[in-house]
């Protein structure tokens, strides 16, 4: 491999296939080493440009002082052997194979959206909906493999990639140390060393992976190898109540984790199951947003059963209504934005406040007392212009920072987008119109230009997109939109997200009408408002009271004290542009 660098001083690594034709001549093909992607036991994991034909593939480089073992070099050449003979949509494409006197590379289809596992991890669990769809391809590649009679053995969430078209894609043919890991996925059977265990390995562990993407952790998780072993073979396992599943997804789950390898279900069995065919049809492909959240409700919608279609419990993830004629046509809802596509590694969170607990009217709320003091604190402006003011917080956010930024709703039913590159865009709920802020140069203040959503300039199509989703999944839940609170929305002064930082226990959000917004993992929140001293505080249950700031401090509620503390403290942070900090618990 080479190191250069590029005009920016940035380094560049170029790795090289030297080909030596029949006459000796001596071909050179060239790679550029990209984005550094993951490691496994022997290989890591880079982006790779083809330097001829720009095509961008994932390279697995492996070194060859890694494989002085003969086993494991055994290992890598039936790896490689099995892989490259295979061919089908929904297995991690092999392209090319090639050494120099360091590395073995393997060049395969890149899968830049990662694995179910990192999937979820960010996401906790997915909906049935998500699952069907994951398993319809799951069970396309492993018909395929036992087709050609290929067992892969180490079927995982780790091994399923997803890439920039979201379709799923079996990968790692290299099973090497059986039990280098928690046997989380393994079959009975394995375990116990039979000898010629057969396809239905597979088919064991995809049921233990359906039940880890609806429950959000592999059934026979325990701390150490041993007691899992024990679990997987004495199949013990159960359904954790807290987690609603629908029953043909139990079902079907209980139909695989069979200890009698012949008694599991066959993949075509699995496919005509009551959860994969039961009335409407399952997506072909999930939209980019499944990344970060759950389909939308009227992205669902389009998949159930007509008669489905109008009930009102579609908020209820538990879909088991879908047929397995798979839809032919693509529906990524991200679609004009697919080139936006890069790895992703982080987090997802979101924050929702029932509809119960819409702030309440200004006068009912505030105390008697409180609004005494603070009437004589001298502060008190006009009590309208405070309410409208004062009420104007982030209703709910997603943090998609790992990739382009957060997102959120606000109280006055305007969306908006921080991206990470630090420029905002709100729009305005009422007339599509959005502003898009930008600092340029040295300025010290964003610029301001107002677009409507119908028109605006090319360079801002993907934010502009990313605006659109970030809505149509904040909005999602329409009971937290009302038309009074687009009517609170002031065209002569948008609001937006300036800053934001998370901490472990808190996110805090500073929003340009001078308001700091602290929401606690706990569910309570703090509302400060400087400009008319006055913190608002919503307790664990969501009841919401108000206190003139200067007083607050010493308030008799202890609780909203303590938060107000930790709130001035990230305060300090971040307005000392501190936004890495981790602080301690507010309690
Ligand atoms: N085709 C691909 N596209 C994108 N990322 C990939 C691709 N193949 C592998 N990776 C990533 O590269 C990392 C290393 O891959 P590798 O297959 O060596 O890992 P592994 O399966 O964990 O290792 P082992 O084979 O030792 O179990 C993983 O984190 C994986 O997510």
């Amino acid at each position: 491999m080479d190191e250069n660098n590029n005009q920016d001083g940035e380094q560049i690594i170029i790795f090289e296939e030297k080909i030596t034709k029949v006459n000796g001549e001596v071909a050179i093909k060239r790679y550029q080493r990209g984005k550094f992607l993951g490691k496994g036991g022997f290989a890591k994991c880079y982006e790779a440009t083809n330097l001829e034909n720009k095509k961008v593939l994932a390279a697995k480089i492996i070194a060859k002082s890694s494989l002085t073992r003969n086993r494991a070099r055994q290992k890598l050449v039936s790896e490689i052997k099995i892989h490259k003979s295979l061919q089908n949509s929904n297995v991690v494409q092999f392209e090319h194979v090639f050494e120099d006197h360091e590395n073995v590379y393997i060049l395969l289809e890149l899968c830049c959206n990662q694995t179910l596992n990192e999937l979820i991890k960010r996401r906790k669990r997915l909906t049935e909906i998500e699952v069907q769809c994951y398993v319809a391809q799951m069970i396309n590649a492993l018909k395929y493999l036992h087709n050609n009679n290929v067992i892969h053995r180490d079927l995982k969430l780790g091994n399923l990639f997803l890439n920039k078209n979201m379709e799923l894609k079996l990968g790692d043919f290299g099973k090497r140390e059986l039990f280098a890991e928690l046997p989380n996925y393994i079959a009975p059977e394995v375990l116990d060393g039979k000898v010629g265990h057969s396809f239905e390995v597979d088919v064991w562990s995809l049921g233990v992976i359906i039940y880890a993407m609806l429950i959000g952790k592999p059934p026979f998780e325990t701390p150490d190898v041993k007691s899992t072993y024990k679990k997987i073979k004495l199949n013990q396992y159960s359904f954790p109540d807290q987690v609603q599943i629908s029953d043909n997804a139990k079902q079907l789950i209980q139909k695989i984790l069979v200890l009698e390898p012949n008694k599991r279900p066959t993949l075509d069995e699995i496919m005509a199951h009551s959860f994969m065919n039961s009335g409407g049809t399952i997506p072909k492909v999930l939209p980019l947003s499944t990344l970060a959240c759950p389909p939308s409700i009227q992205y669902n919608k389009q998949f159930q059963q007509p008669s489905r279609a109008s009930e009102t419990a579609q908020s209820n993830p538990k879909m088991a209504t879908v047929r397995p004629n798979i839809s032919s046509e693509r529906q990524d809802q991200f679609g004009a934005t697919s080139g936006l596509n890069t790895g992703y590694n982080g987090g997802y969170n979101s924050s929702q406040r029932p509809s119960s607990q819409k702030p309440q009217d200004f006068k009912q709320s505030v105390s008697t007392k409180s609004l005494n003091q603070f009437y004589t604190s001298g502060t008190l402006q006009n009590q309208q212009s405070i309410k409208q003011k004062y009420e104007i917080f982030v209703r709910r956010w997603v943090d998609y920072s790992s990739k382009y930024g957060l997102g959120y709703l606000l109280s006055n039913g305007a969306t908006g987008v921080f991206f990470n590159d630090s420029t905002k865009i709100i729009l305005d709920p009422k007339t599509q119109e959005f502003e898009y802020l930008e600092r340029k140069g040295t300025d010290k203040q964003d610029a301001i230009e107002k677009f409507s959503i119908n028109s605006y300039p090319k360079e801002l199509q993907k934010k502009v997109t990313l605006l659109q989703h970030f809505k149509s999944y904040l909005d999602a839940d329409s009971k937290t939109i009302t038309s009074s609170d687009t009517n609170d929305y002031d065209p002569f002064q948008s609001v937006y997200v300036k800053k934001w930082m998370k901490t472990r226990h808190a996110i805090m959000f500073r929003l340009s009408n001078k308001i700091v917004q602290v929401n606690f993992t706990d569910k309570t929140e703090i509302i400060l408002s400087s400009e008319n001293k006055l913190v608002t505080y919503v307790n664990k249950l969501g009841e919401r009271s108000h206190y003139p700031l200067a007083t607050a401090l010493d308030s008799q509620n202890q609780e909203m004290a303590k938060r107000l503390k930790y709130t001035k403290e990230i305060l300090t942070h971040m307005l000392n542009g501190n936004t890495n900090v981790d602080i301690r618990n507010p309690e």
